[in-house]
């Protein structure tokens, strides 16, 4: 079914920010019209038999990296748009490191132009922070708030400087818009391919020390708290970063942050293969970072998780560590990498898949909404149970660089419903 008829899911379990119960939702013109048991299906109304299912408010991703226009031989807003829908997303926020860079009114209506055509997963284009992302000049945040940005970063690259920062966040204060920064003190990265420790130390490469991060997140944290402008922190991935997140909002701040499904899972001890597959900005950690960024999400500290969907052709992971370009998929792997490794309530999860995310980008008022009477209709039912394996040749995405192939996997999507929709229907997207 493509066309939006009338729709009912029976005997799922519901999970939505108000809690977790049974039953029967029927949706039309996408809308959810019915929330109840015992609900029968229609002469002629499709039917979907939920039971052991869970269905939910779609996901949200925060960060996704889209690569059109620009990189189109490694994404499409189309292919990832499908990605997104079999993961159980009904909306995602581009990144803004595309060629050209997504900080001007007509690349960002572009971006969004094409999702719409896509119809698989809503797409909402960030702003760049700076002009061409080169950490120089400010772009026109009113003209971009105007057209529809509330999120913006230069993400790819931090923003290196503190006083255009500094402008940054007073600009958006003003303008009430969120500005997402990608923590990284160039000068202590250069040439590095994976975390500065142990591991990296044993195998004689060039690390990116945790100290780069965190130094960018204590100055953020500061200007947060000079400005009075929101912050938000991307992929967040040690130890000390949680930790200068929970003090912040501890104070009062108004920050928010996310861990990518890699951070949560993966250590640097995979880069004893020298496989670029596992190189990615900021890089995989120790144990302990993972252990301390699981912690954050299970109280709280880090709101969201959001995937950093970041697609190569797999001539560029081929190449040896140093010249490869950092980044992984996650767009259809979040899902299953949260449940099998996060021991946190189910509802706790959704929650950072869902409406935490939605608020933060912006969008609660379409998106991670309850699953009520009058709602629109943007939602995902999945099996919370099944173990599975991801394999690289059925991933929708048009690039292949998973790094969870043998990473045991638990939950997966079933369906996905955007605006009434079925965008996935069994585990297959339907357009
Ligand atoms: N995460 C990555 O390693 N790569 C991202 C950029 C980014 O998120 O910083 C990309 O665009 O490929
Ligand atoms: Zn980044
Ligand atoms: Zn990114």
């Amino acid at each position: 079914m493509t066309d939006s008829t009338s729709l009912l899911i029976t005997g799922a379990n519901v999970i939505d920010a108000t809690g977790e119960r049974l039953a029967d939702v029927r949706i039309a013109d996408g809308t959810i019209t019915d929330v109840a048991t015992g609900l029968t299906a229609a002469d002629g109304e499709h039917h979907i038999d939920a039971a052991g299912l869970t269905l939910t408010p779609g996901f949200v991703d925060l960060h996704t990296h889209l690569r059109e226009p620009g990189k189109e031989e490694a994404e499409t807003i189309e292919t990832g748009s499908r990605a997104a829908a079999k993961g159980g997303y009904t909306a995602v926020v581009a990144m803004p490191n595309t060629d050209p860079t997504q900080d001007s009114v007509s690349v960002v209506d572009f971006v969004r132009r094409q999702g719409q055509l896509a119809g698989l997963c809503d797409v909402y284009p960030s702003g760049s922070i700076t002009v061409g992302r080169q950490g120089t000049q400010l772009t026109p945040f009113g003209e971009l708030s105007e057209a529809g940005v509330k999120l913006f970063t230069d993400d790819g690259n931090g923003v290196q400087d503190a006083l255009l920062m500094r402008r940054a966040f007073e600009y958006a204060k003003g303008l009430g818009v969120t500005m997402a920064q990608h923590c990284e003190v160039e000068q202590l990265t250069g040439g590095a391919v994976m975390h500065e420790g142990d591991c990296c130390s044993h195998l004689g490469l060039p690390g990116w020390p945790s100290l780069a991060e965190e130094l960018m997140v204590h100055r953020d944290i500061e200007l947060v708290r000079l400005t009075g402008a929101p912050a938000h922190f991307l992929h967040l991935s040690t130890m000390k970063s949680v930790e200068l997140v929970r003090a912040a909002k501890a104070d009062g701040l108004p920050v928010t942050a996310e861990a990518t499904p890699h951070h949560i899972s993966l250590t640097d001890e995979l880069l004893r293969s020298y496989s670029a597959i596992y190189k990615v900005n900021p890089p995989l950690r120790t144990m302990d970072d993972v252990t301390a960024v699981r912690e954050g999400l299970r109280d709280g500290t880090i709101d969201a998780v959001a995937t950093d969907h970041a697609p190569h052709v797999p001539e560029s992971k081929e190449q040896p560590l140093d010249q490869a370009p950092p980044g992984m998929l996650g767009l259809e792997t979040a899902l299953g990498v949260c449940i099998a490794h996060l021991d946190m309530p189910l509802v706790d999860i959704v929650a950072a898949l869902s409406w935490k995310p939605a608020a933060i980008a912006g969008i609660d008022d379409v998106h991670g909404r309850p699953v009520a009477v009058g709602e629109p209709a943007n939602l995902t039912l999945f099996d919370a149970d099944v173990s599975w394996e991801v394999v690289p040749a059925e991933l929708a995405s048009k690039s292949r660089n998973t790094p969870f192939v043998g990473v045991p996997l638990r939950g997966r999507t079933t369906h996905t419903i955007l605006d009434g929709t079925l965008t996935v229907e069994n585990g297959t997207p339907t357009r």
